[in-house]
């Protein structure tokens, strides 16, 4: 365990002498009991009550708040909104509302008041309940490493940080230290409604639990404590990982390179769209673990299209690349090669066609000896055997009737038949590139080849056909 003494205040939390702590004292035991401490040990606090107006006497206990921050000499702040009018603006739940405006001004006091860090009384047992609650909403390994005794929430402030320097005192002997001093703090009679799950699993789960073992909530701590150790191993490796397969990002969209993130390791790339996700998600809870699987699996299998998660996400392959964006916003640069809907192209090979949107289609010739030097390709490289093609190749939109032999299957099938099995996007379906040579159609790009038109043992010369983009 991890006691509040001065390696923990000057290490772990990162605090000094220097300037003033923003302490958020609410008035029950804990807060108040953290705040105490802190002024024996010598800091500055300035002292934050939050009043959320949900309760007949919450000023009262503003009130005590600032009664004792007069008798102790320090600074105090006191913050006040109508947070039911708020959360029902904002169709967020009270308690959502709540933690919301308080730290908001929490955050905002703290800047006000130069204040080095802003420390609230989460004490052991708070850290056990959470890791529990979590456990039971479905967590993974991040929820599992509870709260931190340092860290930053972005949303309030990337300079100041947030601590909790009493996350390993435990509350029966804050309880006896506050008895001590014969000082009787305010009451939050909500902590006993069982509504609340966090109030069920300390009144009810947790008894149970210590029939099975009387040290679980010392395991429970423990484990959080070195799952966090663990997970900050994990998070160096997938920020590594991103920095290998960034390769654009913008406001609404990150793009990912999907050669580089197959080869990442498995876990990595579901955390890697977990990461990419987060950024753009309405939920207040991270995906779950079959959406990330489903996103990753469709990833993996590389075709072209684009999949919905959960809180407004989608994600978009073309082939090359894994563009993750909030649904509808597509990012600037065009993901894919469109053509205008009635477009008819020629291309000799060799030879060169500008497309639109920095977009380029490149033929040349080939060997095979050649083609296998150069390994594996993405799906917007094709090659054909030479000998079967027609020059100059042509390139235009579907047109009704339409065939296509895809590479690998019996024979020839209608071409929105194909295109709808491999979920190519209804709406770019009537701009999408084929390239035909004469009248067949032998290469649908981002997809197949022709199976006529595939290299074989005896090929001779091939045609390589590749899309890019040069800007
Ligand atoms: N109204 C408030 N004003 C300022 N800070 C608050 C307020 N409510 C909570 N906090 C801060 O957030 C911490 C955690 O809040 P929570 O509601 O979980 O409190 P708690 O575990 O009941 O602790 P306490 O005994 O201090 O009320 C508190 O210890 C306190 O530092």
């Amino acid at each position: 365990m991890r006691p509040l003494d001065e390696s923990l205040l000057f290490e772990t939390c990162e605090l000094n002498k220097t300037a003033p702590i923003l302490v958020g004292v609410s008035g029950g035991p804990d807060s108040v009991y953290l705040w105490l401490r802190l002024l024996e040990m010598g800091f500055t606090i300035v002292v934050a009550h939050f009043d959320h107006g949900l309760r007949p006497d919450s000023a009262a206990d503003a009130a005590w708040v600032g009664e004792q921050a007069h008798r102790l000499n320090c600074r105090f702040v006191l913050g006040r909104a109508e947070v039911g009018v708020i959360a029902e603006r904002e169709g967020l739940s009270l308690e959502e509302a709540a933690r919301r405006m308080r730290y908001r001004f929490l955050f905002e006091t703290a800047q006000a008041y130069a204040c080095q860090a802003v420390a609230v009384g989460h004490t052991a047992d708070d850290q056990v309940e959470t890791v529990l609650m979590h456990l039971l909403r479905g967590s993974g390994l991040g929820g599992l490493c509870g709260m931190r005794f340092r860290t930053f929430l972005a949303e309030y402030s990337t300079t100041i940080p947030l601590v909790r320097p009493i996350l390993g005192e435990w509350r029966k002997d804050i309880e006896r230290y506050l008895e001590e001093k014969g000082i009787i703090c305010c009451q939050d009679v909500t902590n006993r409604d069982l509504r609340f799950l966090r109030n069920r699993v300390r009144h009810r789960l947790l008894p149970i639990l210590e029939t099975y073992n009387s040290q679980i909530r010392r395991h429970l701590w423990q484990m959080a404590y070195s799952l966090q150790a663990d997970y900050q191993i994990i998070e160096q490796e997938v920020g590594a990982a991103w920095q290998r397969c960034l390769v654009d990002e913008g406001p609404n969209y990150v793009g990912l390179n999907r050669a580089g993130f197959c080869a990442e390791h498995e876990g990595i790339q579901a955390r890697l769209i977990r990461r990419a996700a987060e950024r753009f998600t309405r939920e207040q809870r991270g995906s779950d673990f079959a959406s990330i699987d489903r996103v990753v699996r469709f990833i993996r299998m590389g075709c072209p299209g684009q999949i919905d998660m959960e809180g407004g996400v989608q994600v978009v392959l073309d082939g090359v690349h894994i563009y993750v964006l909030r649904q509808g916003e597509w990012p600037i640069n065009p993901l894919w090669p469109l053509i205008p809907p009635d477009a008819v192209f020629q291309i000799g090979v060799p030879g060169q066609l500008t497309l639109g949107e920095g977009w380029v289609l490149e033929a040349f010739l080939s060997s095979p000896q050649e083609m296998s030097a150069l390994g594996g390709h993405d799906a917007f490289t094709a090659c054909l055997d030479a000998d079967t093609v027609q020059m100059p190749l042509r390139l235009r939109t579907r047109r009704s009737g339409d065939r296509f032999w895809p590479y690998g299957m019996e024979g020839p099938m209608r071409l929105s038949d194909f295109l709808v099995n491999v979920r190519l996007p209804r709406w770019v379906r009537d701009r999408w590139p084929l390239v035909f040579s004469g009248d067949t159609l032998v290469w649908v790009p981002g997809y197949r080849i022709a199976h006529p038109y595939r290299v074989t043992p005896s090929t001779q010369k091939i045609v390589v056909l590749k899309f890019y983009r040069s800007t």
